[in-house]
């Protein structure tokens, strides 16, 4: 199959199983959001999927050949994670010249122009850059690597507001004109929708959600109103979360309505965002009270 499949993946730490079950499929020239609560199990899957980290059960294959120590298949993925891999005493751009070495082929006249862009001086000194400023040298990196599948871990950590506008302009555009494939894991949800395509939403270390956007969002629905109205048009169907503020209350329905109810007049019936739906989506029980 063509892409990365990610098959019957489990990891375990110790006794803890922090994921399971896990299938997915990442088709190349598309843009993916991992999405998942603290400790879902988001930087672990994508360190399995790059091969930094082994599964205890399960395959990974990209274009039907096995990732594991297969130099070629790893060669064509790119992973930006939290972690620093750099020495802190070397120079930026001469960091991007290790880069080239694993690498090869590394765009430099795109890194140059990016720096100009985050006003990023790449004389610097890794060591001396700031949270941000080493988020946004990495980001540069992973926008100039040759390879296929870009995936990013929590990219934009640090970032004010600016610069993660101006890297979500800058990811697209290269999506655009390249057709690679990114994978990004995020918590900054609402600013980064437009830009995705199809989604992941991991739970516990289980993907409950994998779907376009598009698709996800249609099955959404908010239904509002006085509460024993919204109660009686939302019975038996899936409510995934509940608003309530005085006698108005706002089911989240994930799924189908029944399109033989009739919507009483005080009863509103919206669409949420994908912020929203994933908030509902993900709450344990206890936060949902
Ligand atoms: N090396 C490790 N040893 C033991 N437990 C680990 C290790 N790495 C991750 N975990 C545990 O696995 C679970 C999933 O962690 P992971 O970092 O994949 O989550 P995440 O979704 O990326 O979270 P966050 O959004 O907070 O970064 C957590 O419970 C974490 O404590």
């Amino acid at each position: 199959m063509e892409g990365i499949v990610v098959k019957g993946i489990q990891k375990n730490f110790g006794k803890k199983t922090v994921l399971q079950d896990v299938d997915l499929q990442i088709k190349p020239g598309k843009i993916y959001g991992l999405l998942g609560r603290n400790g879902a199990g988001k930087s672990t899957l994508l360190s399995i999927i790059a091969n930094r980290i082994f599964p205890n059960m399960g395959t990974i294959t990209l274009d039907g050949q096995t990732v594991f120590e297969n130099d070629k298949a790893l060669g064509q993925m790119y992973l930006m994670s939290e972690r620093n891999l750099y020495s802190k005493s070397s120079k930026l751009k001469h960091l991007l010249g290790t880069t080239e070495l694993l690498y090869g082929n590394f765009d430099y006249e795109y890194a140059y122009q990016l720096a100009e862009k985050f006003s990023l001086d790449l004389n610097q000194k890794f060591g001396k850059l700031s949270t941000g400023y080493r988020s946004i040298f990495k980001l540069i990196v992973s926008l100039c690597v040759p390879a296929k599948y870009i995936l990013l871990d929590e990219p934009v950590l640090g970032l004010d507001a600016n610069h993660r506008e101006l890297f979500y302009r800058e990811m697209v555009d290269n999506y655009v004109k390249t057709g690679k494939t990114f994978v990004i894991s995020t918590h900054l949800i609402e600013e980064i929708t437009n830009s995705l395509e199809h989604i992941f939403i991991i739970k516990n270390g289980q993907i409950i959600i994998d779907g376009d956007v598009e698709d996800v969002l249609n099955k959404a629905y908010l239904v509002s109103g006085p509460a024993k109205e919204v109660a009686q048009y939302t019975a038996g169907l899936n409510v995934i979360g509940q608003e309530k503020l005085g006698n108005i209350q706002g089911d989240y329905v994930f799924g189908k309505l029944d399109s033989e109810r009739v919507l009483p007049d005080t009863v509103t019936v919206e669409k949420p965002n994908l912020q929203k739906l994933f908030i509902n989506l993900t709450n344990t029980k206890e936060e949902n009270k």
